[in-house]
Protein backbone atom coordinates (compact mmCIF):
# COMPACT_ATOMS: atom_id res chain seq x y z
CA UNK A 1 0.00 0.00 0.00
CA UNK A 2 1.01 3.53 -1.04
CA UNK A 3 1.97 6.30 2.54
CA UNK A 4 1.95 9.30 3.64
CA UNK A 5 4.14 10.68 6.42
CA UNK A 6 1.80 12.39 9.07
CA UNK A 7 4.85 14.43 11.31
CA UNK A 8 2.63 14.50 14.44
CA UNK A 9 3.04 12.33 17.62
CA UNK A 10 -0.84 13.14 18.84
CA UNK A 11 -2.71 9.94 18.79
CA UNK A 12 -5.69 11.13 18.19
CA UNK A 13 -4.49 13.30 15.47
CA UNK A 14 -2.77 10.37 13.43
CA UNK A 15 -6.04 8.11 13.84
CA UNK A 16 -7.86 10.71 12.07
CA UNK A 17 -5.37 11.42 9.40
CA UNK A 18 -5.53 6.91 8.88
CA UNK A 19 -9.33 6.96 8.46
CA UNK A 20 -8.94 10.16 6.23
CA UNK A 21 -6.40 8.60 3.36
CA UNK A 22 -8.06 5.28 3.56
CA UNK A 23 -10.19 6.12 0.14
CA UNK A 24 -7.00 6.77 -1.32
CA UNK A 25 -5.80 3.68 -0.38
CA UNK A 26 -3.03 5.72 1.00
CA UNK A 27 -1.51 4.09 4.64
CA UNK A 28 -0.72 7.02 6.83
CA UNK A 29 2.28 6.82 9.20
CA UNK A 30 3.20 9.21 12.18
CA UNK A 31 5.69 9.49 14.19
CA UNK A 32 5.01 7.15 16.62
CA UNK A 33 5.28 4.52 13.55
CA UNK A 34 8.87 5.73 12.60
CA UNK A 35 11.94 5.77 14.56
CA UNK A 36 14.84 8.11 15.64
CA UNK A 37 12.85 11.64 14.28
CA UNK A 38 13.30 13.95 17.03
CA UNK A 39 10.48 15.96 18.96
CA UNK A 40 10.01 19.11 16.78
CA UNK A 41 10.12 22.64 18.79
CA UNK A 42 6.92 24.66 18.69
CA UNK A 43 8.43 28.08 18.35
CA UNK A 44 6.39 29.55 15.84
CA UNK A 45 3.66 32.72 16.73
CA UNK A 46 1.18 31.56 14.38
CA UNK A 47 -0.34 27.65 13.35
CA UNK A 48 0.73 28.39 10.26
CA UNK A 49 4.90 29.02 11.50
CA UNK A 50 4.14 25.79 13.79
CA UNK A 51 2.99 23.51 10.97
CA UNK A 52 5.46 24.60 8.49
CA UNK A 53 8.39 23.83 11.09
CA UNK A 54 7.17 20.39 11.58
CA UNK A 55 6.95 19.55 8.55
CA UNK A 56 10.10 21.12 7.12
CA UNK A 57 12.02 19.48 9.94
CA UNK A 58 10.93 16.09 9.38
CA UNK A 59 10.74 15.96 5.56
CA UNK A 60 14.85 17.44 5.58
CA UNK A 61 15.62 14.62 7.98
CA UNK A 62 13.96 12.01 6.12
CA UNK A 63 13.85 13.43 2.42
CA UNK A 64 10.54 12.85 1.63
CA UNK A 65 7.43 14.78 1.28
CA UNK A 66 5.48 14.90 4.90
CA UNK A 67 2.52 16.56 5.62
CA UNK A 68 1.89 18.13 9.09
CA UNK A 69 -0.90 19.62 11.44
CA UNK A 70 -0.99 22.64 13.58
CA UNK A 71 -4.75 23.09 15.17
CA UNK A 72 -5.96 24.51 18.25
CA UNK A 73 -9.08 25.87 20.45
CA UNK A 74 -9.76 29.32 19.66
CA UNK A 75 -11.94 30.80 22.04
CA UNK A 76 -13.75 34.20 21.83
CA UNK A 77 -14.41 35.57 25.04
CA UNK A 78 -10.65 34.36 26.04
CA UNK A 79 -9.47 36.96 23.43
CA UNK A 80 -8.48 33.47 21.19
CA UNK A 81 -6.29 31.90 23.60
CA UNK A 82 -5.15 28.65 23.90
CA UNK A 83 -4.63 29.40 20.30
CA UNK A 84 -1.17 28.22 19.42
CA UNK A 85 -0.69 26.48 22.86
CA UNK A 86 -3.91 24.66 22.98
CA UNK A 87 -1.44 21.29 23.80
CA UNK A 88 0.26 23.07 26.40
CA UNK A 89 -2.31 25.47 28.46
CA UNK A 90 -1.80 24.15 31.31
CA UNK A 91 1.57 23.19 31.36
CA UNK A 92 4.31 21.48 29.23
CA UNK A 93 2.87 17.58 29.97
CA UNK A 94 0.50 18.17 27.60
CA UNK A 95 -2.54 16.94 30.11
CA UNK A 96 -5.98 17.22 28.22
CA UNK A 97 -8.17 17.34 31.42
CA UNK A 98 -6.14 19.54 33.18
CA UNK A 99 -6.71 21.82 29.80
CA UNK A 100 -10.56 21.45 29.81
CA UNK A 101 -10.37 22.17 33.45
CA UNK A 102 -8.87 25.60 33.21
CA UNK A 103 -10.60 26.69 30.02
CA UNK A 104 -13.80 25.99 32.02
CA UNK A 105 -12.85 27.43 34.94
CA UNK A 106 -12.14 30.45 33.01
CA UNK A 107 -15.12 30.55 30.97
CA UNK A 108 -17.01 30.22 34.48
CA UNK A 109 -20.21 32.84 34.99
CA UNK A 110 -19.86 33.48 31.08
CA UNK A 111 -23.48 33.08 29.52
CA UNK A 112 -23.87 30.46 26.17
CA UNK A 113 -24.32 32.99 24.06
CA UNK A 114 -20.75 34.03 24.69
CA UNK A 115 -19.15 30.96 24.85
CA UNK A 116 -18.39 30.96 20.73
CA UNK A 117 -14.94 29.26 19.59
CA UNK A 118 -13.55 27.42 17.11
CA UNK A 119 -11.25 25.19 16.26
CA UNK A 120 -8.52 25.65 13.75
CA UNK A 121 -6.24 23.34 11.78
CA UNK A 122 -3.72 24.61 9.38
CA UNK A 123 -1.91 21.38 7.04
CA UNK A 124 1.57 22.13 5.86
CA UNK A 125 2.63 20.05 3.19
CA UNK A 126 7.04 19.93 2.65
CA UNK A 127 8.60 18.60 0.02
CA UNK A 128 12.75 18.59 -0.11
CA UNK A 129 12.89 21.47 -2.80
CA UNK A 130 9.41 22.32 -2.91
CA UNK A 131 8.15 25.53 -1.60
CA UNK A 132 5.68 24.43 1.63
CA UNK A 133 2.17 24.32 0.84
CA UNK A 134 -0.81 25.12 3.54
CA UNK A 135 -4.41 24.44 3.78
CA UNK A 136 -6.60 25.82 6.52
CA UNK A 137 -9.94 24.36 8.17
CA UNK A 138 -12.26 25.44 10.71
CA UNK A 139 -15.05 24.12 12.68
CA UNK A 140 -16.91 26.66 14.65
CA UNK A 141 -19.50 26.29 17.58
CA UNK A 142 -19.08 27.27 21.73
CA UNK A 143 -17.69 25.80 24.98
CA UNK A 144 -19.88 23.93 26.75
CA UNK A 145 -20.75 24.19 31.05
CA UNK A 146 -18.88 20.72 31.66
CA UNK A 147 -17.04 18.20 29.98
CA UNK A 148 -19.27 15.32 27.78
CA UNK A 149 -18.39 12.51 26.15
CA UNK A 150 -15.18 9.90 25.66
CA UNK A 151 -14.56 9.77 22.19
CA UNK A 152 -11.74 11.95 20.18
CA UNK A 153 -8.95 13.68 21.98
CA UNK A 154 -8.17 17.09 23.29
CA UNK A 155 -10.86 19.35 23.94
CA UNK A 156 -13.27 17.66 22.13
CA UNK A 157 -15.42 16.83 25.60
CA UNK A 158 -16.02 20.51 26.03
CA UNK A 159 -16.34 21.88 22.24
CA UNK A 160 -20.23 21.60 21.02
CA UNK A 161 -20.12 22.05 17.42
CA UNK A 162 -22.58 24.69 15.44
CA UNK A 163 -25.86 23.19 14.76
CA UNK A 164 -25.54 20.23 17.52
CA UNK A 165 -26.64 20.04 21.13
CA UNK A 166 -23.67 17.12 22.28
CA UNK A 167 -20.08 17.70 22.47
CA UNK A 168 -17.58 16.78 19.29
CA UNK A 169 -16.60 13.77 22.49
CA UNK A 170 -20.46 12.71 22.23
CA UNK A 171 -20.57 12.41 18.27
CA UNK A 172 -19.21 9.24 16.93
CA UNK A 173 -15.70 9.20 15.20
CA UNK A 174 -17.41 8.93 11.90
CA UNK A 175 -19.61 12.66 12.66
CA UNK A 176 -16.58 14.26 13.93
CA UNK A 177 -14.34 13.30 10.74
CA UNK A 178 -16.78 14.65 8.25
CA UNK A 179 -17.36 17.88 10.13
CA UNK A 180 -14.39 18.71 12.20
CA UNK A 181 -11.64 21.53 11.03
CA UNK A 182 -9.09 18.65 10.05
CA UNK A 183 -11.40 17.51 7.43
CA UNK A 184 -12.34 20.78 6.34
CA UNK A 185 -8.53 21.20 5.83
CA UNK A 186 -7.95 17.81 3.96
CA UNK A 187 -10.86 19.11 1.65
CA UNK A 188 -8.74 21.86 0.65
CA UNK A 189 -5.47 19.72 0.39
CA UNK A 190 -7.19 16.41 -1.41
CA UNK A 191 -5.88 17.69 -4.97
CA UNK A 192 -2.62 17.85 -3.86
CA UNK A 193 -2.27 14.72 -2.40
CA UNK A 194 -4.33 13.18 -5.59
CA UNK A 195 -1.72 14.37 -8.31
CA UNK A 196 1.15 15.41 -6.49
CA UNK A 197 4.48 13.70 -5.09
CA UNK A 198 2.98 12.43 -1.62
CA UNK A 199 3.28 9.01 -2.04
CA UNK A 200 6.60 7.98 -0.81
CA UNK A 201 6.07 4.70 -1.23
CA UNK A 202 4.29 1.49 -2.66
O1 LIG B 1 2.39 18.69 17.48
P1 LIG B 1 1.84 17.29 17.31
O2 LIG B 1 2.87 16.21 17.52
O3 LIG B 1 1.07 17.11 16.05
O4 LIG B 1 0.77 17.05 18.50
P2 LIG B 1 0.13 18.17 19.49
O5 LIG B 1 -0.90 17.51 20.33
O6 LIG B 1 1.24 18.90 20.22
O7 LIG B 1 -0.58 19.10 18.45
P3 LIG B 1 -0.56 20.69 18.31
O8 LIG B 1 0.78 21.22 18.64
O9 LIG B 1 -1.12 20.98 16.94
O10 LIG B 1 -1.59 21.15 19.40
C1 LIG B 1 -2.95 20.92 19.13
C2 LIG B 1 -3.76 20.84 20.40
O11 LIG B 1 -5.05 21.43 20.12
C3 LIG B 1 -6.08 20.61 20.57
N1 LIG B 1 -6.79 20.03 19.41
C4 LIG B 1 -6.40 20.04 18.09
N2 LIG B 1 -7.27 19.36 17.33
C5 LIG B 1 -8.22 18.91 18.15
C6 LIG B 1 -9.38 18.13 17.98
O12 LIG B 1 -9.68 17.61 16.79
N3 LIG B 1 -10.13 17.86 19.04
C7 LIG B 1 -9.81 18.34 20.26
N4 LIG B 1 -8.73 19.06 20.54
C8 LIG B 1 -7.93 19.35 19.49
C9 LIG B 1 -5.43 19.51 21.39
O13 LIG B 1 -5.31 19.93 22.72
C10 LIG B 1 -4.04 19.40 20.77
O14 LIG B 1 -3.09 18.87 21.68
MG1 LIG C 1 2.49 20.08 19.17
Amino acid sequence: MKQIIIATKNKGKANEFKEFFKPYNLKALSLNDLEDLPDVEETGETFKENAALKAEEIASILSLPVLADDSGLVIDALDGRPGVYSARYAGEHKDDQLNMEKVLSELRGIPEAKRTARFVCVLAIASPGSKTRFYTGYCEGRIADNQYGENGFGYDPIFIPKGYQQTMAQLSSDKKNQISHRRNAIVQLEDTVTQHGLLIKE
